[in-house]
């Protein structure tokens, strides 16, 4: 019996492996508590095993999925899916061509391909609708079950980038399930940033093998992956991920939490940031610490109103930074990401992507340099650059900020003299199968203007220490407050003090002291009214 192909759930689709199973259990055992607990597609998946071996399994394992209705597909042996007239087969780059495989099974059985590149996406759309009915993504993140990996990990930008190229090519016929290093750890995030950059892709599913495999209650744990899957909201901090620009709240507000709340700023930064970085956070009645030390962020992260900023002109190991991320998204606390010279150097942009694929940042903040190459918003790509004075105009860097917000779900900032704010956090919200259906361009974004203040660009550390002034303002506010307001609020306070500090200071010296001052007046007399920055939404 085969299955409709239009009628397969792609949701959360096992992939077995009899190397890794607990003492005590059996692949048959795993399988069906996985199957009792929604597993919904299932891959038999052996590498060194004597094909009659292999035949009395298959015959075994399918006899369990037809007593769920789940369908069977067979890893890279053709032969033994024919022989028992199993309900697909699944396929790699290096195994046999699918076009041979479609004509050895006909029309009817499920064909899987594992895919991880844009020119293997164009190959199967070349092919067309009666070759891969679904594709593996990966590696996503890395992982020890697979042995002699090929492909480095993609993280969820790379799967992103596949969903595009189906969507490029009009591959609508081809579902996708992640795969590779996926955990309920990070499933949540995955499902929430892998969306096409039209809004009308999601993966379909995710695919396993070590969660439950290698589980000793693979029950619990599938029970646990479905809820993962089927709650659809990802709540990455405890705050109001209301998704407009409609401020909820005012800014006097804001001030006044986070003047009670004295948040806890924990800088992992760059040396000429540290110190006036530490001074802002005070002048923004909250409390810095500057710590680098891997063994104490999880302590940090739990302490209340707790915020981190993660500067990557931080020269702390890459193990530490990631620590970081990791314990502050555990315990849903903001963080501020500042991407410091993204695409400056290979080695820059390298260290950047490995940390934004590793968690989820409440807030991204970036110069239009780094907006502009995070956006991926090469000069050939942009409309808005003026052809003379090569001036990129202000509709393209709200489209960019917009972009970066889209792309890692999250609140993005480009300063300059105009500043953007873009959210990109669709309240949390995650899909499967098909997006949000709505773009970069649809997302909220407003700008931030008090004329010209050129010499803000000549101190140091002016820009990072804005990314300062949104974390104590995201790390101060109450749980639940809109996490937008908070970030706008933080913006306008910064740009209102620099306008003040311009006025009040002869040079670039006196202007970081009255830069202070100015934040400091601010923030405690907190009479927003009083505040000359306009906002617009755009
Ligand atoms: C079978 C397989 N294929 C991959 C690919 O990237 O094509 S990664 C992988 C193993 C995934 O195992 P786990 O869920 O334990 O990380
Ligand atoms: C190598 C593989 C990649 N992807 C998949 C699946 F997720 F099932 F599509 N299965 C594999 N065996
Ligand atoms: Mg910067």
């Amino acid at each position: 019996m085969v299955f409709n192909k239009n009628d397969v759930d792609y949701s959360l689709y096992l992939v077995t492996d009899s190397s890794m199973l607990p003492e005590g259990k059996s692949l048959y055992s795993q399988v069906k508590a996985g199957l009792e607990n929604g597993v919904t597609l299932v891959q038999l998946r052996e590498k060194d095993i004597e094909t009659k071996d292999f035949i009395r399994e298959a015959v075994e394992i399918q006899k369990l999925c037809r007593e769920f209705n789940v369908p069977l597909i067979i890893n890279d042996r053709i032969d033994v899916a024919l022989a028992i007239g199993a309900d697909g087969v699944h396929v790699g780059q290096d195994d046999m061509p699918i076009p041979m495989v479609r004509k050895l099974v006909g029309p009817d059985m499920i064909i899987g391909w594992s895919v991880g590149f844009r020119h293997e996406v164009e190959t199967l759309a070349q092919w067309g609708p009666g070759m891969v009915d679904y594709i593996g993504v990966g590696t996503i993140f890395s992982t020890l079950t697979k042995k002699n990996p090929k492909k480095a990990p993609m993280g969820p930008q790379g799967a992103i980038d596949v969903l595009n190229a189906l969507e490029d090519n009009k591959a609508d016929w081809c579902r996708t399930v992640g795969i590779g290093g996926l955990h309920p750890v990070n499933i949540e995030r995955v499902l929430y940033q892998c969306v096409s950059s039209n809004g009308k892709r999601a993966l379909d599913g995710i695919s396993l093998v070590s969660d439950i495999m290698a589980a000793p209650d693979a029950g619990a744990a599938t029970k646990n992956l479905r809820c993962l899957l089927d709650n659809r909201s990802y709540k990455f901090v405890n705050l109001g991920l209301k998704c407009e620009t409609v401020l909820s709240q005012t800014y006097k507000e804001v001030v006044n939490q986070v003047t009670s709340n004295r948040p806890l700023v924990q800088h992992m930064t760059n040396k000429v940031h540290q110190n006036f970085g530490a001074n802002v956070t005070l002048a923004v009645g909250s409390s810095p610490i500057m710590s680098e030390v891997k063994e104490e962020v999880h302590e940090l992260a739990q302490i209340p109103h707790s915020a981190l900023l993660l500067n990557t002109g931080s020269v702390a190991p890459l193990d530490v930074l990631r620590e970081a991320i990791t314990a502050y998204n555990k315990e849903k606390r903001p963080i501020v990401f500042d991407p410091v010279g993204y695409s400056a150097t290979e080695t820059r942009k390298l260290l950047n992507d490995t940390l934004l694929s590793h968690g989820q940042f409440t807030c991204i903040k970036g110069n239009t340099s780094e907006i502009l190459s995070l956006a991926k918003l090469t000069k050939e790509k942009m409309k808005g650059v003026d052809a003379f004075t090569g001036q990129i105009d202000n509709e393209m860097i709200a489209q960019a900020t917009r972009v970066v917000a889209y792309t890692y779900k999250t609140i993005a900032v480009c300063t300059g003299e105009y500043d953007f704010i873009a959210d990109g956090t669709f309240g949390g919200r995650y899909y499967l199968s098909s997006g949000p259906g709505l773009s970069a361009k649809d997302i909220p974004c407003v700008t931030i203007h008090n004329g010209s203040i050129p010499i803000m660009g000549e101190i140091t550390a002016s820009g990072c220490s804005l990314g300062s002034t949104i974390a104590c303002c995201v790390g101060g506010v109450a749980p639940e407050s809109n996490l937008f307001d908070a970030v706008v609020t933080a913006v306008v306070l910064y740009k209102t003090a620099g306008k003040l500090a311009s006025t009040r200071c002869q040079g670039n010296g006196s202007f970081n002291v009255q830069l202070l001052d100015a934040l400091y007046q601010l923030f405690h007399e907190n009479s927003p009214e009083k505040w000359s920055t306009s906002l617009e939404r755009l």
